[in-house]
């Protein structure tokens, strides 16, 4: 056959990221020099492992964007209460500008609760249910840093996206359901697949882009995806000691238009995207602080 596709244009995240990080660095800079240095804690509790990764990326971008980090770990017992104080004490400090809740956590702990106990002027996750009835509002202010990033690496590719037929893989509340709120407020067709859709396939190989957010390696491959269609891989797997996506990179390269590589695809631009909600976060409290100056001064 002469009518093969060319191979999909492998999407570089890792220059995405530095183009998003370069503007944060000025814009902390900026924050510095006003005495407001932008300031990021991490809490992670229990068996770190999973996300132990992701806390060192944070870190080193961190330092690369004049954000200061601090990477705080609690034991597995910990319990609700203690971790709320925690919370508690993190939101009243004014040296503390975003906490972050690295997952997963331990069982006997309700993500929600915790969630729900960050600030949401420090919520650099999007996390607290407030931050998540902006997304449906369209009102974005500190949205979750993974989605934001996959919908802005897809906002890179020369498509149109009023009206594209877009595929969700997994819906989870941290990435698959923001995803799809996020592409509908953009004017695109939405399909959300999950562990009960009958063919993730018949739905993915219907639309023009697709996000994949499940955690197995493998799940999409390449009889999956309408030729020439974009595949966001947002998935993060350890497979024999190497990072690996969602996505059989193999198959679906040779039959997508553009593809997201793992590593060096959404990892880099949401670590990238959460320095840039660090920094967004220091400007709405610096604002804050000074309203309500102003009005003590009257
Ligand atoms: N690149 C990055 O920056 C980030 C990457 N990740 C990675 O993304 C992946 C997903 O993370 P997260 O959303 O937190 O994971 P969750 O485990 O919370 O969610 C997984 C989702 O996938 C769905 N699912 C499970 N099996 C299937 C299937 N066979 N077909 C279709 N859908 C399925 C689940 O549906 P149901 O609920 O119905 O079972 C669920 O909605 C992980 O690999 C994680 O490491 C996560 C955060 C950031
Ligand atoms: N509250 C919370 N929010 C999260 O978003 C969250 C979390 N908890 N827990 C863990 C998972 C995983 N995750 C990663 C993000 C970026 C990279 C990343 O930057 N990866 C690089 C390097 C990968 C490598 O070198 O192996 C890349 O993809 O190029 C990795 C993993 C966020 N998660």
């Amino acid at each position: 056959m002469t009518d093969r596709l060319p191979r999909a244009a492998i999407i570089d995240g890792k220059a995405i990221g530095a183009k998003i990080r370069a503007e944060v660095a000025e814009e902390a800079a900026r924050l510095s020099g006003q005495g407001w240095t932008p300031r990021l804690v991490s809490v992670s509790v229990g068996d770190t492992a999973a996300a132990e990764l992701y806390v060192r990326n944070q870190q080193k971008q961190a330092e690369g964007a004049g954000v200061a980090f601090e990477a705080r770990s609690y034991p597995q017992e910990t319990s609700l209460e203690q971790l709320i104080g925690i919370l508690q004490g993190l939101n009243h400090d004014p040296r503390v500008n975003g906490i972050i809740i690295q997952r997963p956590l331990p069982a006997h702990i309700p993500v929600k609760a915790l969630q729900k106990a960050v600030h949401p002027l420090k919520d650099v996750e999007g996390m607290h249910p407030a931050s998540i009835g902006n997304i449906v509002y369209n009102d974005l202010a500190l949205g979750p840093c993974t989605a934001v990033a996959a919908v802005e690496i897809l906002k890179t590719l020369p498509l149109k996206i009023e009206g594209l037929d877009v595929t969700v893989i997994g819906h989870s509340e941290i990435v698959g359901k923001p995803i799809a709120f996020l592409m509908m407020g953009l004017g695109a067709t939405v399909t959300v697949c999950h562990h009960m859709t009958r063919s993730v396939a018949m739905h993915s190989r219907a639309a023009d882009a697709v996000f994949v957010a499940v955690g197995k390696p493998g799940l999409v491959t390449g009889d999956m995806i309408k030729p020439g269609a974009a595949v966001i891989d947002i998935g993060i797997n350890r497979v024999d000691g190497k990072t690996v996506g969602d996505v059989d990179f193999a198959s679906v390269a040779e039959v997508a238009g553009w593809l997201t590589p793992v590593p060096g695809g959404v990892g880099p631009v949401t670590v990238a995207t959460l320095m840039k909600n660090a920094v967004l976060a220091t400007r709405l409290q610096m604002e804050h602080y000074r309203d309500a100056y102003a009005k003590t001064d009257i």
